[in-house]
């Protein structure tokens, strides 16, 4: 569960006052916010994909290093918002960077500040917390590149650190915690010791459910489909059974789904069920259903059970 685990000669000296606090991540879609946030916490608890704007809502990653308890607020990417469920995405990751300790500022080196990092980075201005800048993807950037980043990134935003990391390898992930753990303030931990995530499990299980179904469909299935927990029962031999509903818009779109012969969704629930059981440690039964709702993109509803406010 931490980044660098415990050992006998490396105990956290209990005399040390307790540290905690909420750490925002903020970046333009696919800088690889959810790939830090699951590579810092140790468990995958926010959904990853190359597909860009995979999250939506916010969700939060706990991390324990030392004596400090880091809360992660993982933020849907900001871009310019076009329907009305991108203005419902954007407005909320504002909204987290605004409640956090510390904004954590991701950079997708590779691709660089072009589009929407740059327009990030300009409205930087009006979030006061402090900011720290992470450049990720540095396993496929140069060193020169990287540092003609930094200074570009510098100039237009005022950050007390940059780090430049791989979230995907880890490398840099470890000095960036140490550099959060010993940062954030003085005060008790706001989670139990062995919380990884405060996303109810029904809505974790429906993320991950999601997650397959982007894998699976990326060319077919646009951001028109959408996943819900409907039933949780748990059964007295120790097991549970999942019900869950795939909304898609269009007919044709449940088509694709369902596959040949009922084979795509029969794949999708197999990857889901595994990866469910495996974080709940118990046996799960997933039955996945797939409904039709048209325009549920401007349903009030289904914005509240993604936990995003329904913008007017
Ligand atoms: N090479 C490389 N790829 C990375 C790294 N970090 C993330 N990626 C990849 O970048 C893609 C996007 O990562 P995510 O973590 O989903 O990005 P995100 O910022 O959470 O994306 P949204 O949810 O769309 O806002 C995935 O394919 C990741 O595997 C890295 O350090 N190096």
């Amino acid at each position: 569960m931490t980044d660098t685990p415990e050992t006998e000669d490396h105990q956290p000296d209990p005399q040390t006052p307790t540290r905690s606090g909420f750490v925002t991540l903020i970046g333009a879609p696919n800088a690889g916010k959810s790939t830090l946030m699951n590579q810092l916490v140790g468990a995958k608890v926010s959904i990853v994909s190359h597909k860009v704007q995979t999250t939506r809502a916010i969700v939060r990653g706990i991390a324990i290093h030392e004596r400090t308890q880091v809360v992660f607020i993982d933020t849907p990417g900001i871009f310019a918002p076009k329907r009305r469920l991108d203005r419902a995405m954007v407005s909320s990751a504002w909204g987290g960077a605004k409640d956090g300790d510390l904004v954590l500022v991701m950079i997708d080196a590779e691709r660089g500040i072009k589009g929407d990092a740059e327009a990030l980075l300009d409205a930087l201005a009006d979030v006061h917390q402090p900011k720290i800048l992470v450049l990720n993807k540095i396993d496929q950037v140069k060193r020169e590149t990287l540092l003609a980043l930094t200074a570009a990134c510098n100039e237009k935003a005022r950050f007390s650190e940059t780090f430049m990391i791989s979230a995907l390898n880890g490398s840099g992930c470890t000095d960036l915690m140490d550099y959060l753990a010993r940062t954030l303030p003085e005060g008790p931990w706001y989670y139990p010791e062995d919380q990884i995530s405060d996303l109810p499990m029904r809505q974790l299980a429906a993320e991950i459910t999601r997650e397959k179904l982007y894998l699976r469909l990326h060319q077919e299935l646009p951001y028109a489909s959408h996943v819900e927990t409907e039933r949780w029962e748990e059964k007295k031999d120790g097991s549970v059974r999942i019900e869950q509903v795939i909304y898609v818009e269009r007919d044709s779109q449940k088509k694709i789904v369902l596959g040949h012969k009922g084979e795509t969704i029969k794949a999708i629930g197999q990857a889901a069920r595994k990866e469910i059981s495996e974080i709940l440690e118990q046996n799960v039964h997933l039955f996945l259903f797939v409904k039709v709702r048209s325009n549920w993109g401007n349903d009030p509803e289904r914005y509240r059970e993604i936990g995003l406010e329904f913008p007017q």
